[in-house]
């Protein structure tokens, strides 16, 4: 390498860690996006009432901004403290909690506030339903990320990855970027001027 070359990436460096120095340059750790709209998911998800599966959706647009969001629980006035959670009595009975929960990704939808979700990206914590499904694909939505696969051997689930492949949905698991985010409200209220 030339000298001058030399000294020039030298005074590169020292000027990256005078800047470093200063807290001039841009953050390095902030959130990808993909992980940014999976945690809003997740952060939805810890709404539910349900104490067995929680679910939270959120869905983005082409521009990057969130069009909504949802997380599974009961119809409006539908309360929570009378309708049953339990799920062990048989399919059919009305004491079921499945008679009556929507699904995270169906209250995303609904949701929408009369937006239109076409070409948007559904982001859940969980793999979508059936019924879900049939909503996602008529909404427009086209591509879909999740993390929990947990009842993929169910027929249900089944059912939902043959409409998607017909149909031509894209659906992958989220490989998250950073293993965890933590949320400290004391970060904020004890937050000093710089
Ligand atoms: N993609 C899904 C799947 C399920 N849900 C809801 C429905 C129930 O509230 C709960 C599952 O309960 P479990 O059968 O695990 O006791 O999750 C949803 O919102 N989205
Ligand atoms: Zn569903």
């Amino acid at each position: 390498m030339s000298k001058d070359l030399r000294d020039d990436s030298e005074e590169a460096t020292e000027i990256t860690a005078s800047l470093n120095a200063l807290h001039i340059q841009k953050r390095q750790d902030y959130l990808q996006w993909d992980d940014y709209f999976m945690a809003t998911a997740i952060l939805s998800s810890k709404r539910s009432k349900d104490p067995s599966t929680q679910v939270g959706a959120c869905i983005v647009d082409k521009h990057k901004r969130i069009v909504a969001i949802g997380y599974n629980g009961f119809p409006r006035n539908c309360s929570d403290d009378v309708f049953p959670w339990s799920k062990d009595s048989d399919s059919d009975s009305i004491e079921n909690k499945n008679m009556y929960v929507v699904h995270a990704e169906a209250n995303a939808i609904l949701n929408g506030n009369g937006a239109s979700l076409d070409g948007t990206r559904l982001y859940t914590t969980l793999f979508p339903c059936n019924e879900c499904t049939k909503l996602i694909i008529q909404s427009g939505i086209r591509n879909i990320l999740y993390i929990s696969d947990k009842y993929s051997d169910k027929p249900t689930y089944r059912a939902s990855k043959r409409m998607l492949n017909a149909v031509g949905i894209i659906y992958q698991q989220h490989v998250p970027t950073q293993r965890q985010i933590v949320i400290n409200f004391d970060d904020f209220t004890q937050q000093q001027p710089k």
